[in-house]
């Protein structure tokens, strides 16, 4: 795999690492505040919920008034019962309000105002019934089934209450001991208004307790003594509230000494067959503000709880808000450093990967930009420039080096004077035309030719005027010679020629044509005397398969001693 498309597959990879473990703690942080925020909705239910049982316990105080009074009932009683379900039926509207909120409700918990408020007018309308009854009528049986219809909805509340303390523990288990604490502080109202229920009926009627109902109230005080005892047990850090233990302090001076006390006075009257001072109106008027500091008890302890809860679910929205913002963060971070990895390594790298791969394929014609860099990307570039460099150097001395060996070639092969080739160069080269002649069946010829008394030139004008007339034949045969030809220096003042594949007749021409060139052209020596130069010509040519150099040569050079010897300055041929 290239290192570019690894690079794109592990940061990939890394990326689906990251985001799939952001996208756990930020899902779990989303479950916490979700689950924060539903449980403090649960607990303004719990709040709800036990005010609605306060306002139906209260309401039963009324109504035993207005039970216990002639036809009509006074006014005063009337309109005090009016304003009690008013508001139970506002604490109880409240409560249908908060469940039908989404949010209160997203675990389905139970809707049961809409039968709370059923059985509430059914109770309504059997008190009412009671109350239109002339007092004569109004047998303990009636008043008690009156009575007892109040009560029963009652735990119908807490039970719902107990659903949405459930709840708010769920997300709050360290407030599942204060909320408990509140519950037992409603049903110690709760109780509190039985017990003084228990004493309407002997109130109204003016009549002594059965002994039944004494064992009842002595049922109910060993209740409330053992809620109050729960209450009061310190379990948790909330009980060292000041708040908490002044409305305690308030709850055992109002209720449990006064309050209390009145009911024992109700008892002692009765047992002592004494008339009790006071009707049942008269009772519930100095009796129910003694249980006000009970559900104080329950609102304080119900406004810690939410405090904390309210706490908890900030502190949840905090954490979500954080890992949201950490999760982006780290995200952006991550994003920034591929761009910066990919930009500053991986690009720069497969760069320098293809220019090395181009130099070691001899191609320098990359460009290697210069770098500040100080890191190791700046010194591989920084080597790739000076490898660039060393291999153009290196380059140029071989092109120098070829061109030296190609100048030594040629110096190898020409002859120093005239510049056309030598002896050795032309023997390589005769060589070569008679291995094709031979192959090909070819004719092959060789012209020798020699400047004519080229002693007397050197004799009367000096050995360099003797090179200058070498070099001016040298010259002269050179501009005659046609395709196919090679010129050469034998040796001395002797020059030799192959033409291309002629025979005798063919080369005879040839020379014939270079002795007239050279006749033709007068030489001028640099110190101004012109000279008449003329040169003799020996022809031999030769082929089938014995030709041979030397037997040509020899023939040639047989040729050329003739020419010579009949007057020079002519062409003579010799069949080898
Ligand atoms: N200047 C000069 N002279 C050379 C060179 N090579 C040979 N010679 C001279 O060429 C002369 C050749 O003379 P000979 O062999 O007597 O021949 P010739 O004088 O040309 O007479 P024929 O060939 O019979 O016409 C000698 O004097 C050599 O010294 C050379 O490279 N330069």
């Amino acid at each position: 795999m290239r290192l570019t498309r690894m690079f794109a597959v592990s940061m990939a990879i890394l990326a689906l690492l990251v985001g799939a473990m952001l996208g756990r703690i930020l899902w779990g942080e989303w479950n916490s505040y979700r689950a924060a925020r539903a449980g403090l909705h649960a607990l303004q239910l719990v709040q709800r919920g036990m005010v609605a049982a306060e306002k139906l316990s209260f309401e039963r105080g009324p109504v035993n008034a207005v039970m216990g009074d002639a036809v009509p009932a006074d006014p005063t009683k009337r309109a005090r019962l009016a304003a009690a379900r008013a508001a139970s039926d506002q604490a109880l509207a409240a409560l249908a309000a908060a469940l039908a909120d989404p949010r209160t409700n997203e675990d389905g918990r139970p809707r049961t105002v809409t039968a709370i408020a059923a059985r509430l007018a059914a109770a309504r309308a059997a008190v009412d019934a009671v109350a239109d009854l002339p007092p004569g009528q109004r047998t303990p049986q009636r008043l008690t089934a009156a009575v007892e219809g109040m009560f029963a909805l009652i735990p119908m509340v807490l039970d719902d209450v107990t659903g949405y303390a459930a709840a708010a523990e769920q997300a709050y288990p360290n407030l599942a001991k204060i909320l408990m604490k509140a519950r037992f502080a409603v049903e110690l109202r709760e109780y509190a208004g039985r017990l003084g229920s228990r004493l309407t009926v002997a109130l109204a009627s003016g009549q002594p307790l059965a002994e039944t109902e004494h064992t009842q109230i002595l049922f109910l005080r060993g209740q409330i003594e053992q809620l109050r005892h729960l209450i009061v047990m310190s379990t948790s850090a909330i009980d060292r509230n000041p708040r908490v233990l002044a409305a305690l302090r308030t709850m055992d001076e109002g209720y449990f000494t006064s309050g209390l006390a009145l009911v024992t006075g109700v008892e002692r009257d009765s047992r002592a067959h004494q008339p009790y001072g006071m009707d049942t109106a008269q009772f519930a008027q100095r009796y129910v503000p003694f249980m006000t500091p009970i559900l104080a008890v329950r609102d304080v302890l119900l406004e810690a709880a939410l405090d904390q809860a309210r706490q908890d679910y900030e502190t949840a929205q905090h954490e979500l808000l954080l890992a949201c913002l950490t999760g982006a963060a780290i995200l952006l971070a991550m994003t920034l450093l591929m761009i910066m990895l990919r930009a500053r390594v991986m690009v720069p790298l497969a760069r320098a990967t293809r220019a090395l791969v181009k130099l070691g394929n001899g191609d320098f014609s990359i460009r290697v930009h210069e770098t500040r860099r100080q890191d190791e990307i700046g010194d591989l570039l920084r080597a790739l420039g000076q490898l660039r460099a060393a291999g153009l150097e290196k380059q140029q001395l071989e092109l120098e080096r070829q061109r030296l060996i190609e100048e030594l070639r040629l110096r190898a092969d020409t002859d120093y004077l005239t510049g056309i080739l030598n002896r050795r160069a032309f023997t390589a080269a005769g060589n070569q035309r008679l291995r094709r002649a031979r192959e090909h069946k070819l004719a092959l010829a060789v012209i020798l030719f020699d400047v004519d008394r080229f002693k007397a030139v050197n004799d009367s004008h000096g050995h360099d005027a003797g090179d200058q007339v070498l070099i001016r034949i040298a010259a002269l045969a050179r501009e005659e010679l046609r395709d196919g030809e090679i010129l050469a220096r034998y040796g001395g003042e002797e020059f030799v020629i192959m033409p291309g594949n002629c025979d005798l007749q063919g080369a005879s021409a040839v020379a014939e044509r270079m002795r007239r060139a050279i006749e033709a052209a007068p030489l001028t020596l640099s110190n101004g005397h012109v000279l008449h130069v003329t040169a003799s010509f020996g022809v031999a040519a030769s082929e089938g398969p014995h030709l041979a150099l030397d037997s040509l040569f020899h023939a040639a050079d047989l040729a050329l001693y003739r020419a010579k010897h009949q007057g020079r300055n002519r062409v003579e041929c010799e069949p080898a």
